[in-house]
């Protein structure tokens, strides 16, 4: 068992009674695929503040971070590296602004029996139908590269 340097993330996933509202990562970690809003928790703020901040940054939607609710909570490794990320999921219905392009996403909303995974990360098909039932959920995978997942635990919860 490695020893792992735990850093911390978030992913906001904005979603009203038909559509999710995604962003198609233009560079860095993720390239190349839709996924929701969201990066590292800098030092000195919560996770609910970097999720809003970074929802502001990559589509220009606004949030009061207390309107953001967890629903769920990732760690991903990898075979590579001794990282592990903890990912906390928010979401809201409570924000302002038109999602907008910006240098790091370019947004755009699907219907929900049109997700794009075949464009996503592996795992999202895996927990995006706990999250569309309404439903919390924690989980862990383990992966080789970026496209293979070696190992994974997902299990619902009631609450965090
Ligand atoms: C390995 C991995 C990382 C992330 C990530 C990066 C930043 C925030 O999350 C993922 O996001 C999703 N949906 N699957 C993911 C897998």
């Amino acid at each position: 068992m490695k020893n792992y340097v735990e850093k911390l993330f978030t992913l906001v996933l904005i979603r009203d009674k038909t559509r999710v509202l995604l962003g198609y990562k233009k560079r860095g970690f993720g390239q190349g695929r839709w996924n929701g809003f969201g990066g590292k928790v800098e030092a000195g703020e919560t996770a609910q503040e970097a999720a809003a901040r970074e929802l502001g940054e990559e589509c220009r939607l606004m949030t009061a971070p207390d309107n953001l609710a967890k629903v769920g909570e990732l760690e991903f490794t990898f075979e590579e590296s001794d990282t592990l990320m903890d990912v906390k999921i928010f979401t809201t219905n409570t924000y302002t602004g038109i999602p907008t392009e910006t240098d790091e996403m370019r947004p755009e909303w699907f219907p929900l029996e049109n997700i794009p995974y075949s464009h996503m990360w592996p795992d999202d098909e895996l927990w995006y139908p706990i999250f569309l039932r309404g439903n919390k959920f924690k989980g862990a995978f383990h992966f080789k590269g970026h496209d293979i997942i070696l190992s994974q635990s997902l299990s619902e919860v009631e609450a965090f």
